[in-house]
């Protein structure tokens, strides 16, 4: 029997991340931010002025990156060759960066093993873009999680706000507009939701409902 998987796909800003790791703690399952793996292989290669053309040397930074997942009481710690890089992940120059690298089959086909490798028992929440197309197609439950792009630039700027940055609500939606033009028309593995996802549109929704609605769907199967 395999572990049970629930993927949660969607695009940026529209909660998955926030509510996948409710989820999986509600549940106590494993958690997997594929993003975060997609940052890493762009922090590497901007580090090491790796060109994001440069197909085979993306690759064999993603084949070979020493990272690990520790869970800690803000969510969860990025480590790459033991050094925090959390917050320097989460920068937009390599938010940008990865969905350059994100956009390169053999990047991808070589981060592939390393997302299955984490759906053991007790089981996995999984939050990406093609989780339930890609990498679990075999998934027992799927989420595609969405919300209109002016709610998704709100939710963002609300964030970045409460952290002391000094934003444009404009520029965020112009950047939350690209970057799904980006993840939604790209020749591999495009955003898209699974013939057999729920859609779950978010936009009048709190986070609260929104993982009692997935927790609902759970619980159903
Ligand atoms: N339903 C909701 N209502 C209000 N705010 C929300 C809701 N869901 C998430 N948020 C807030 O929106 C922001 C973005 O959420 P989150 O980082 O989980 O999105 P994401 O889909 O994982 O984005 P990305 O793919 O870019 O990492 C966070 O500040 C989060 O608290
Ligand atoms: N399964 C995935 C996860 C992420 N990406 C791309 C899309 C984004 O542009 C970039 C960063 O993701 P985020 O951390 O913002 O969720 O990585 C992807 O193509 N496939």
């Amino acid at each position: 029997m395999n572990p049970l998987v629930i993927t949660i796909d969607g695009p940026s800003g529209s909660g998955k991340g926030t509510v996948s790791q409710r989820i999986a703690q509600t549940l106590g399952l494993q958690l997997l931010d594929s993003g975060a793996l997609y940052r890493l292989v762009a922090l590497v290669a901007v580090r090491t002025n790796t060109s994001l053309d440069d197909a085979p040397a993306l690759a064999a930074i993603a084949l070979n990156l020493d990272i690990s997942f520790q869970p800690t009481d803000s969510g969860v710690q990025a480590r790459l060759a033991g050094e925090d890089v959390s917050l320097a992940i989460r920068a937009e120059a390599i938010g940008l960066a990865a969905s350059q690298v994100a956009a390169i089959q053999p990047v991808r086909d070589a981060l592939l093993a390393r997302q299955r490798a984490f759906a053991v028992e007790p089981g996995l929440v999984a939050d990406g873009r093609d989780m339930g197309t890609a990498v679990f197609p075999n998934a027992q439950i799927k989420i595609y999680l969405t919300a209109s792009a002016e709610e998704r630039a709100n939710r963002r700027y609300n964030q970045l706000k409460a952290k002391g940055e000094s934003v444009s609500l404009p520029r965020l939606l112009e950047d939350i507009q690209a970057r799904d033009a980006r993840d939604m028309n790209r020749q591999v593995s495009p955003l898209k939701p699974a013939e057999d996802a729920v859609i779950i549109d978010s936009s009048l929704m709190g986070i609260d409902e929104v993982q009692d609605a997935i927790l609902a769907i759970v619980d159903k199967r």
